[in-house]
């Protein structure tokens, strides 16, 4: 459709009002904030859509102000000396053509019944109401059948006070200076059948006459194919020049001469039995272990799946192997019940544990860091105040980080360190799986087990929809299975009133079931709570002193307390997918049968609806994290700042993962015949990412 004038003249976005007297930043920065720097960042500055100025428009549909061609029969026409007037309809609506002077031939254009077509602006129509067009170009309309050939203008994303044109010519200069030739080998470029970069650049930023449209929009032209191709092959040949330089890095074998006796005597310990998952993921971190290059390895597992073990028998053969072994966690409630629980499996094994937190105060501190340090800590758990100042190992083997995704690449590394030249291992525990096209590309430098298997006599959780009009019917409900001696979650979103959301908070949701079930013992937990005052509230619930407990999000991942067998989740519409797998994920941890009800405010939003739709359906968290992956696509899925990669622009991980597969390919080829330029390839794409392909 046409555009409207003021997207040509002043930017493509709706101009943001600025206050009066209110100062534009300098052009530089605004450029900033869209990504604009470089020329080549000009040049992969590609078009939101292209407008075509050959359509046609139902005339119903015109505005004041927009520019466009219509259709339509001439159904009245008015000629005087002076001027030419008529009206031209189509099925849609008509519209008032005047032209003041006028040539013989136009009258003849515009005879009544006669088809035409108009381009031209549309305005208010001058005396009577509707819109005209004055002096549009008239033209003889097209015969049955007969297109035009389209001539597309390119709409690109703007900030404010920059200009359509403006952002025209400035990249049509940056097409002219940056060097477009063709770093890809020629052969693979032939064998993929994709268009040159230049080529490719050219048709993007200017669609020659005739182009197809949707397969611009749709992203389908292999125009847009090599830029995608482009994009993946950099990043898989980034992904494995980072690999290849951490494995020049040396680790401490981890392989102690005995066999193992700390690990096989926690093995026999334990109150169950290892699933088979459980073991093949044991032996393949093992085996990572005892290599001299350091491990990379990401273990996924679905909520409740035994996770934890793995972590403390990859502790235990640390520390069999003579090193120290450290776990961080991103919560305080999390790292505690690390060390609490994996503390019980050690301690009886003799192992010296050491607890660090942020909470901390000066002395109490410096002892624990004194312990670490000196090497009398064996294992030590904590949040990010283990990478904090002041905490020096003596003998790192191995960082265990959990949700490792709640950490950026650098707190990883940090927690890593290093001492005396060797570089520890690394295990990374994830509760949200990875769907495997996301896993593929962002997190290709890892290696990546899965435990998917539950411990056995787990019983699905059942997970029912509940209006929130019925909360009193569900507190009563609660209330009964607290008096079969089993616990509860209840989760609100908030902590305290708000005005704005109407939505329960956590307090008064709080005051209200107690005072509905005076039987019952009630806590409260929330992230603004004092940390002491935190950690009592949970112990009570884990020793079962509590018996329903209501709560924000802070008991999100992680929390394991097999008796509680019901989680209401109060506006389950505002959390997002993964959150209420993860919250769900809290109860069906013992051999009870289980409940999650999902309290939801009315009017309920198509996304609201969908992903409640979704929880219901399943249970899996793969399928779930899927589904995650497609409502919110992989930047708000992992986060910028979480996956350490740059984000990919153009290619999506959903529709083009047949081009990762064949980028992988490439990738590992095109390093082995050519390193430098395959090399020189990633950077040009990543150079606004310093550092990266030294990370
Ligand atoms: N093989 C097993 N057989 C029986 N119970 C097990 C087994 N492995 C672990 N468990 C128990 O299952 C519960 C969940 O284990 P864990 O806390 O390690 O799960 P997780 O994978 O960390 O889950 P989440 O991500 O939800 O916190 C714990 O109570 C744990 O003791």
């Amino acid at each position: 459709m046409p555009a409207p004038k003021e997207d040509y003249y002043r930017g493509a976005g709706r101009p943001k009002l600025r206050q009066k007297g209110e100062k534009l930043a300098p052009l530089s920065e605004r450029l900033a904030r869209i990504g604009l720097a470089s020329d080549w960042d000009f040049v992969l500055h590609l078009p939101l859509r292209y407008e075509d100025e050959t359509a046609i428009v139902p005339i119903g549909s015109l505005k004041a102000g927009v520019t466009a061609q219509v259709e339509g029969e001439v159904t009245l026409e008015r000629v005087t000396p002076r001027s030419l007037t008529a009206e031209v309809a189509d099925a849609t609506g008509r519209l008032q053509v005047r032209l003041l002077h006028f040539y013989p031939s136009q009258v003849r254009q515009l005879e009544r019944g006669s088809r035409v077509r108009l381009y031209g602006e549309a305005r208010p129509a001058w005396g009577a109401g509707g819109l005209e067009m004055v002096h549009p170009k008239v033209r003889r309309a097209l015969a049955e059948g007969e297109r035009l050939p389209s001539t597309l203008t390119p709409v690109y994303p703007a900030g404010e006070g920059i200009t359509q044109l403006w952002l025209r010519k400035r990249i049509a200069r940056a097409l002219l200076d940056v060097d477009l030739s063709d770093l890809m080998p020629e052969a693979l470029r032939v064998k993929l059948g994709l268009p040159r970069l230049r080529e490719a650049l050219l048709y993007l930023h200017r669609p020659p006459p005739g182009a197809d449209l949707s397969a611009l929009q749709e992203r389908t032209a292999p125009a847009w194919k090599r830029l995608k191709f482009d994009e993946l092959l950099a990043q898989q040949i980034a992904l494995r020049h980072s690999r290849a330089l951490r494995s020049a890095a040396r680790a401490p074998r981890l392989a102690p001469q005995d066999g193992g006796r700390l690990t096989s005597r926690l093995i026999e310990g334990l109150p169950f039995a290892l699933t088979g998952a459980q073991l093949r993921v044991w032996k393949e971190v093992a085996a990572d272990l005892a290599s001299a290059s350091p491990m990379n390895r990401l273990v996924q597992g679905d909520v409740g799946s035994g996770k934890t073990v793995i972590a403390a028998l990859a502790a235990c053969r640390a520390i069999e192997s003579g090193r120290q072994a450290a776990l961080m966690a991103p919560t305080e409630i999390l790292a505690e019940q690390h060390y609490r629980g994996i503390s019980r499996w050690l301690e009886p094994l003799g192992v010296r544990t050491a607890w660090l937190s942020g909470h901390m105060k000066g002395a109490e501190k410096r002892e624990m860091s004194a312990r670490i340090a000196s090497g009398e800590a064996q294992f030590v758990v904590g949040t990010h105040a283990l990478i904090q100042d002041g905490v020096a190992f003596h003998s790192l083997g191995l960082a265990i980080i959990d949700e490792q995704h709640r950490f950026g690449v650098e707190q990883r590394l940090a927690l890593r360190g290093g001492s005396g030249g060797l570089t520890p291992h690394l295990l990374m525990l994830s509760a949200t799986p990875i769907p495997r096209t996301l896993a593929m590309s962002y997190l290709a430098d890892f290696d990546v087990s899965v435990i998917d298997e539950l411990p056995p006599g787990r019983k699905p959780v059942s997970t029912r929809l509940v209006s929130i009009a019925r909360r009193d019917e569900l507190i009563a409900a609660v209330g009964s299975e607290i008096s079969r001696g089993r616990q509860a979650y209840w989760v609100c979103p908030l902590i305290d009133e708000n005005e704005q959301l109407d939505l329960t908070p956590a307090k008064t949701a709080f005051e209200e079931i107690r005072s509905k079930l005076p039987a019952a013992s009630v806590g409260l937990i929330h992230g603004a709570l004092p940390q002491a005052e935190k950690d009592a509230v949970m112990e009570s619930f884990k020793e079962g002193k509590t018996d329903l407990l209501v709560a924000t999000t802070v008991i999100e991942v992680g929390v394991d307390v097999p008796n509680a067998t019901v989680m209401v989740i109060e506006h389950a519409e505002r959390f997002g997918l993964a959150q209420l797998h993860q919250l769900r994920g809290r109860v069906g941890r013992g051999s009870e049968k289980s409940w999650c009800v999902l309290l939801y405010g009315e009017p309920l939003s198509e996304t609201g609806r969908e992903r409640l739709r979704v929880i219901r359906q399943s249970s899996d968290g793969f399928e779930i994290a899927r589904k995650d992956l497609e409502l919110r696509g992989p930047g708000e899925f992992l986060g910028a700042r979480q996956s350490g990669m740059p984000m990919l622009r153009f290619a999506s991980l959903e529709e083009d993962g047949d081009l990762i597969d064949l980028a992988r390919e490439a990738a590992a080829e095109w390093l082995r015949t050519d390193p430098q330029t395959a090399l020189r390839h990633a950077k040009r794409w990543f150079a606004q990412r310093e550092g990266f392909l030294e990370a």
